[in-house]
């Protein structure tokens, strides 16, 4: 984490991190006077760094006009660069003296004179040859990014292939060109030719070409892991790229820098009068400037903090980190395809186990004690597996297909933060409200005033005054914490007169979000104090979304599907989306075969049919039961415990054990869908919401109208974080956070984050829809699986009876008899069941308890539930199926 910092408060305020120095009253006295400096040469505030950048581009120009001319000139430069005449001491020397030294014929042909002609000289023809031009390239590298502050290539990797290649260059054009000529030129340097003579005295001229074969080669695998596979010998399915195990995104992103704004304070100084605490004199005068010139002071401007906070140094260095994140390479892994396990094994088996057959019957036993048996002899094998396999050149979407809005900092005018606080102090002080200290955070949106009252001042006095502080600032949406918790002051959020947008792309490039280690991390935006604010899905664990319409939260429930198409691979994470306004997620139809479950036989992954809701969520519901049922099975606790066993082969497939990924629903307009359905949509919600954590299963839900015939008790119960933009009344407010303070919201995502006992309130991070367009034609545009993720077939209760139909003996499943007698013994009318016990699919184990349903072994269809078995024991239904079996007179 960078320390936190920003330039109002380091231009302004008082520094908490260091210790006050010197008399802060005098300082504060002499500050208040604006001074008329003179113009001085400070080099400060970045300035030296500019200089430095622009000494830098300006040698380069130098020096590839002076490394070109030297190439036309050096014949005709030679007396004068020449080490017997002088050389370098002849650079102060006029032409007259230079002649009367005996120098023939002294004269300077070189575009960029006698400094031009030594320097060419030295580096081209004494030092490397040609192979200097890349110290051009060099010092526009250095100095663009000192000059510019953007980073071309990393400066320590640039230097260090740089070296590599000046000298690579020079000893091999030399190696080359010692083939011809027996003398040093310019082309390869003395350097170059003299290492080939050297080399070549030490290992012949075929031992130098091959150490220059082997050192370039090297820098190539180092730089850039070439494979040198044979073109014939093609990969196997199963011989692919690992893919990253902790779903970093492997792509090469230069992090964006997070400045989190820190509070600064006034205090009560003399007279009564606040003042800025401060402990630097030229803090105040810059505030006092600022102040007066009602200048914007920009809060989190990385360049300019460079330069001024003295601790930023390490901050920099952060930074710089972060930058110089590395790519992240994938190495081929033996990872075997578990898609085709049988075929590996018969592959390596088949042959053997014919030979033995026919030539040493004797030696089944080391054949038997090859055959891989447990979970680890398994992974040693064939190595963990790896769910993301069947898609493994699938690219995580890059962060450029998001726009950057906005500055990314935040600039209040000071003329704006010293009226408003003064205007507090002003009406606080009016209802005779005695205050201590005050102190300013800086958020994108609002700014929050701390307050800390004089001792025995009451907390609802200040708390009733909130109309009147409005009043007093003459603004909109001022929300008044009394007190805040666990920090023991009063907070007045104050909206600031030119809010900021938080683009998602400063949110989803930021050093937190880039490395974070969530299951199911979601960039939500940036808080009051400007970090970047991250949530995870999975803890959450469901999430209930609640704004009036225009909000913000379309765009808040695309932030949360963006964040997680960032980070999550297709084979992790599968989205159920109902959309009953049919147009809000339309947009993700494209990721349908890679991101998107459904019903089968569903045309259509987007839900927008209520009917086909209540379908999808008893689905999901049977899908809830089925993974419990496999984690029962496996003896484990949760989806992360469960995921862990079945990647490490401890879990058979053919028990239907599988790979099972997070599912994410998202209902766009819950409030539709309550008013369409009411129970039958409510009652599977409430299950999912109360069971559904530990295995996987997330709800996120979003509402225009939190009223509480549409957040029921139930539903709320259920979920405990709440997030709410704007609402238009305080009941509103109340319904979906259980406190008001959602209806005193600024709109455009300002919102208020309920988790728990926790109230925080954000800026969402604004994401447009043609980049939700770009981000989903990205990933639709890649191999995706054939179809979206199949949920389990689910029968609805008018469909279950019509289909109850007569029992047809003829047409009687062969497992018929199996099947009964297995749910007789488990007394459990369960279709997974069928389907894991007698190893058969979903539609199939599905038709045959339609059959026992038919014949009467089962009851009829319960929703959720298993079935009712009508058959007490294993007696009494071999009578009756004796009875079927009987031919029908
Ligand atoms: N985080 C944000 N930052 C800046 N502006 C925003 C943000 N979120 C929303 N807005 C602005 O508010 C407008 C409405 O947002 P949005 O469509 O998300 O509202 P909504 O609550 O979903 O409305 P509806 O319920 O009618 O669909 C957007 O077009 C955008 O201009």
């Amino acid at each position: 984490m960078p320390p936190k910092g920003n330039q109002f408060r380091s231009n302004s305020f008082k520094d908490e991190s260091k210790p006050r120095q010197g008399s802060v009253k005098g300082e504060r006295e002499r500050s208040i006077k604006p001074r008329l400096d003179l113009p001085s040469f400070d080099l400060q505030n970045g300035r030296l760094i500019k200089i430095v950048g622009l000494f830098f581009l300006i040698l380069s120009i130098f020096f590839f006009i002076a490394f070109t001319a030297y190439l036309f000139t050096w014949q005709e430069d030679q007396s004068y660069v020449s080490h017997a005449n002088g050389g370098w001491h002849n650079l102060f020397k006029t032409q007259q003296e230079l002649i009367d030294n005996g120098v023939k014929d002294p004269i300077v042909d070189n575009w960029m004179g006698k400094l031009g002609a030594l320097l060419s000289d030295q580096f081209i023809y004494q030092w490397f040859g040609v192979a200097s031009y890349i110290f051009v390239g060099i010092f526009v590298i250095i100095g663009y990014r000192f000059l510019f502050k953007v980073r071309l290539l990393s400066l320590s990797k640039t230097l260090a292939y740089s070296l590599f290649c000046i000298i690579f260059f020079s000893v091999a054009i030399g190696f080359v060109h010692g083939m011809i000529s027996d003398y040093p030129h310019f082309l390869e340097g003395e350097f170059g030719y003299w290492s080939n003579r050297l080399l070549d005295a030490q290992i012949g001229q075929a031992g130098t070409g091959c150490l220059l074969v082997f050192a370039g080669l090297t820098v190539l695998i180092i730089a850039y892991n070439i494979d040198f596979k044979l073109p014939e010998r093609k990969t196997k399915g199963g011989l692919m790229p690992s893919a990253m195990s902790d779903g970093v995104i492997p792509e090469p992103v230069d992090l964006e820098d997070e400045i989190p704004s820190e509070p600064f304070e006034w205090q009560k100084g003399n007279r009564a009068r606040f003042e800025p605490v401060v402990d630097k004199p030229a803090d105040t005068e810059l505030l006092q400037q600022n102040i007066i010139n009602h200048k914007p002071v920009v809060a989190a401007d990385p360049v300019e903090v460079e330069s001024i906070v003295p601790h930023t140094a390490s901050h920099n260095t952060v930074l710089q980190n972060n930058i110089l994140h590395e790519p992240i390479i994938l190495t081929p892994e033996p990872l075997i395809n578990d898609r085709e396990p049988a075929e590996s094994e018969d592959q390596e088996e088949i042959p053997l186990t014919l030979e033995i057959e026919e030539t040493r019957p004797q030696a089944e036993l080391p054949i038997e004690q090859e055959t891989p048996k447990t979970a680890n002899e398994l992974v040693e094998k064939f190595g963990a597996f790896d769910p993301k396999l069947d898609l493994s050149g699938y690219k995580y979407p890059p962060i450029d297909l998001l726009e950057n809005y906005g500055s990314n900092k935040i600039s209040v005018d000071a003329g704006e933060l010293e009226a408003n606080k003064n205007k507090i102090v002003e009406t606080l002080n009016h209802y005779n409200i005695e205050i201590d200290k005050i102190k300013a955070t800086i958020g994108p949106t609002v700014t929050l005033y701390e307050i800390i009252p004089a001792p025995g001042v009451r907390i609802s006095k200040i708390k009733n005054l909130e109309d009147d502080i409005a009043l007093s600032l003459a603004a909109l949406g001022i929300r008044i914490i009394a007190p805040m918790p666990g920090k023991g002051t009063i907070g007045i959020e104050v909206p600031n007169q030119h809010p900021e947008m938080v683009s998602m792309r400063s949110v989803l490039n930021s050093e937190k979000f880039q490395n974070t280690t969530m299951d199911l991390p979601i960039a939500l935006g940036k808080t009051i104090s400007n970090e970047v604010f991250i949530a995870d899905l999975a803890k959450m664990p469901h999430l209930l979304v609640a704004g009036a319409t225009g909000q913000g939260k379309s765009v808040g429930i695309n932030a949360i599907l963006v964040s997680l198409l960032y980070k999550r691979h297709p084979a992790e994470l599968k989205f159920v989306l109902v959309d009953p306004k049919k147009v809000e997620l339309t947009l993700f139809r494209k990721i349908e075969r890679h991101f998107l479950a459904k019903l089968p036989d569903e045309a259509d992954a987007i839900i927008t049919d209520t009917k086909k809701v209540i379908n999808t969520l008893n689905s999901l519901c049977i899908e809830m039961d089925q993974r419990y049922d496999l984690l029962k099975d496996a003896q484990v606790r949760n989806l992360k415990e469960y995921n862990a066993k079945f990647v490490n082969r401890k879990l058979n497939p053919n028990d239907g054990h599988r790979f099972l990924p997070f599912i994410v629903l998202i209902v766009d307009e819950f409030a539709d869908l309550m008013m369409t359905a009411g129970k039958e949509v409510e009652t599977p919600i409430a299950r999912l919401a109360q069971l559904a954590r530990a295995i996987g299963i997330h709800l996120v839900i979003a509402t225009q109208r939190p009223s509480v015939n549409i957040i029921t008790g139930t539903i709320k119960a259920n979920f405990p974080a709440r997030l709410a933009f704007r609402v238009l009344s305080k009941i509103d407010s109340r319904t979906i956070l259980d406190s008001g303070g959602a209806d005193q919201l600024i709109g455009r995502g300002d919102m208020l984050l309920a988790m728990g006992s926790d109230l925080i309130r954000l800026q969402c991070a604004f994401v447009d829809t043609p980049e939700v367009e770009l981000v989903s034609d990205f990933i639709g545009n890649q191999r995706g699986y054939s179809t979206a993720m199949l949920l389990p077939e689910y029968v609805g209760e008018g469909e279950a009876s019509s289909s109850a139909k007569e029992y047809d003996p003829d047409d009687r499943d062969a497992m018929f008899e199996d099947a009964a007698r297995l749910i007789v013994l488990h007394q459990q009318g369960s279709t997974s069941l069928i389907q894991r016990k007698l190893k058969l699919g979903y539609n199939r184990a599905g038709r045959i308890i339609d059959q026992l349903e038919a014949a009467g072994i089962v009851g009829p269809f319960e929703g959720s539930k298993a079935r009712e078995v009508l058959y007490p024991d294993e007696y009494s239904l071999e009578r009756y199926l004796e009875e079927l079996q009987k031919p029908r007179d």
